[in-house]
């Protein structure tokens, strides 16, 4: 059942400088328990930063809090409390998966804990074998499963899709999503933004170590465009039609029109029927999250952005 939502991590001012380059201007955040938050930005716009500073595995200024308590650098018993998957696993070659596990996990049912994450994560037909036979994927599955255990009320992953197939990229986000709705709350980063749209109610958007929109999801994709292809059986003639009746046209050859809301579909084939203009097909179409993302970020990031947000 899912818990109230309650603010499971809040970070107030948080600023990082290597040396005299300011990387974190000022983040101030929250994640709620029971919810997934998603962190999107360029290349080098401070998300594992944050996350590192929020873990207290680099240094800061500001104010990070979890589950109520407060955790600065050298004093973070809450930290307990967090799970974390931070750029690459660390696995050592000349041990199990499972001892991996058995390392990390603490209290009385942690043999069961260890074979639910593996069951979870399908690992079980290589988990009894050392770890330097893994593929990349492998051990990025015994990270994401590090993540999980001890029951933890907050998950920070950083790119927790890294290497992973279909079959194991769908497996993970069952498993966040399962949890999510045990009231575990999430802060997840992703370059593989149609990934993180299918996981993330709330979106953190940084660009050059600011935050530059925090939002929901659907808030998000209900500000976007909307597109509407139609054909007909004089599209020339079509575009003169729905260029005069004030539509904006974008496509070169289709008849395509950007659109605010869906409602505009019903208008623009009345438009073109009372014309004598007969659609002969209709297509739908509706920015993803990527494009927002991209509409969003200092168009010098743009070139990077398109390639890997
Ligand atoms: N140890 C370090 N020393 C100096 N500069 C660093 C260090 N770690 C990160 N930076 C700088 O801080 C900025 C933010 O880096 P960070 O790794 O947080 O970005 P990111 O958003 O996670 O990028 P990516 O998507 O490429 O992983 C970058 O300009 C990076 O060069």
């Amino acid at each position: 059942m899912k818990r109230m939502a309650e603010a499971v991590l809040t970070v107030k001012n948080l600023n990082k400088s290597f040396g005299r380059k300011q990387v974190l201007h000022k983040i101030s955040f929250s994640c709620q328990s029971g919810r997934i938050v998603g962190l999107v930005g360029a290349n080098g716009a401070g998300k594992t930063t944050i996350m590192k500073a929020v873990l207290s595995l680099t240094s800061s200024t500001g104010e990070v809090t979890i589950d109520g308590q407060k955790s600065t650098f050298d004093h973070h018993p809450v930290l307990d409390e967090v799970g974390a998957l931070i750029e690459y696993p660390s696995i050592y070659p000349f041990m199990t998966g499972r001892d991996h596990l058995k390392l990390f996990a603490i209290g009385r049912n942690k043999a069961s804990e260890i074979d639910d994450v593996i069951t979870a994560l399908n690992m079980g037909n290589y988990i009894d074998t050392k770890a330097r036979s893994y593929s990349l994927g492998m051990k990025q599955k015994l990270g994401v499963a590090m993540a999980f255990l001890n029951n933890p009320k907050f998950v920070i992953l950083d790119e927790p899709m890294n290497g992973l197939d279909p079959q194991a990229t769908k497996e993970l986000r069952d498993l966040i999503i399962a949890k999510r709705d045990e009231g575990v709350g999430f802060l997840i980063s992703s370059h593989i933004l149609s990934e993180l749209q299918k996981l993330a109610e709330d979106l953190i958007i940084i660009d050059h170590g600011k935050i530059v929109q925090e939002t929901t999801m659907d808030a998000l994709l209900k500000s976007n465009n909307h597109f509407v292809t139609v054909t007909t059986t004089d599209d020339v003639k079509a575009k003169q039609v729905l260029a005069d009746a004030g539509y904006k046209l974008v496509g070169d050859e289709e008849v395509k029109i950007q659109t605010s809301s869906d409602d505009d579909v019903a208008n623009i084939l009345k438009t073109l029927n009372d014309n004598q203009l007969p659609v002969t097909d209709v297509q739908h179409e509706d920015e993803d999250l990527e494009g927002s993302v991209l509409k969003l970020l200092d168009p010098e990031d743009q070139e990077q952005g398109e390639k890997s947000c």
